[in-house]
């Protein structure tokens, strides 16, 4: 079986595949990765790969040097099943390539928008001949609750959960609305713009933030959870022979 980690800035999520099935997805700290010995206890893990956007901790390193099996480190030096057109591919962050190579995956030969609502929310596109053009970063959910809290004097934090109304009736309502249809209006801008110079596209949504939006959006994205663990499984497999 294959084992995935995906460190990422909140949260680390590990999984493990029996060919392209996932059996289990385990969520654990970022710093130290405490549940990765129970998981190669409780499977026989033949390799592993590790995607991180955050520089590992003493202790994370030491529970992946601990490992018995090959890892693959995935960087800018890994071959991928995508062509990868970003200008800068040492600074990418490679949730995201997974990301595309994950969707690419499930429609090969189509165009594709990847949107990943994490930490950050990520906008890739991927085109119908797998190449993969770039993207862009934009603030996660989270992040935009606790910047308008952080860089003010006067505005709370605020959550998620709550009454919800279209315009703000008061500071909670104002700041709720704000952060989720800021959200909802961005990638409903996004999709539009983008169909409108491909038609054919295809919208995915990732991440471990999904949003209930109420307009017709839902109905023409793929919601897919686990599109990044399931890119890099396909990475691991495509490079089963520079093990
Ligand atoms: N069993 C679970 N344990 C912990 N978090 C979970 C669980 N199930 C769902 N989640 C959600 O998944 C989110 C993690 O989202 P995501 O996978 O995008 O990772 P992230 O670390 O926030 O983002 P990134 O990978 O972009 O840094 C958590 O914030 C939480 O809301
Ligand atoms: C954008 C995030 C934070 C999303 O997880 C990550 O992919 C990252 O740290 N990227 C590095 C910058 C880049 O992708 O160009
Ligand atoms: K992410």
């Amino acid at each position: 079986m294959n084992l995935i980690i995906d460190i990422g800035n909140t949260i680390a999520k590990m999984a493990v595949f029996d060919g392209g099935r996932i059996v289990e997805v385990v969520y654990d700290s970022n710093l130290t990765l405490e549940r990765l010995p129970e998981v190669c206890r409780t499977y026989t893990i033949e390799k592993a790969i590790v995607a991180t956007v955050i520089d590992l901790s003493r202790e994370v390193l030491s529970q992946l040097e601990g490992m018995a099996v090959p890892i693959l480190w995935l960087n800018e030096k890994t071959s991928l099943p995508v062509e990868n057109l970003y200008e800068t591919p040492r600074t990418l962050g490679y949730d995201r390539m997974a990301a595309v190579v994950g969707a690419n995956e499930q429609f090969p030969g189509r165009d594709i928008l990847v949107i990943d609502a994490g930490t950050c929310i990520t906008y890739e596109f991927v085109d119908a001949a797998a190449r993969y053009h770039g993207g862009n970063i934009s603030p996660g959910l989270q992040m935009r609750f606790k910047a308008l809290h952080q860089f003010t004097g006067r505005l709370p934090m605020v959550t998620l959960e709550g009454r919800m109304v279209p315009m703000g009736k008061d500071t909670d309502t104002a700041i709720r609305a704000g952060v989720l249809k800021g959200i909802e209006y961005e990638i409903s801008g996004y999709v539009t713009a983008m169909k409108h110079k491909y038609p054919e596209l295809l919208v995915f949504l990732t991440g471990g933030d999904d949003f209930s939006f109420d307009t017709n959006l839902k109905s023409i994205i793929f919601a897919d959870r686990f599109l990044v663990l399931k890119g890099l499984n396909r990475i691991l497999n495509y490079n089963n022979d520079r093990l």
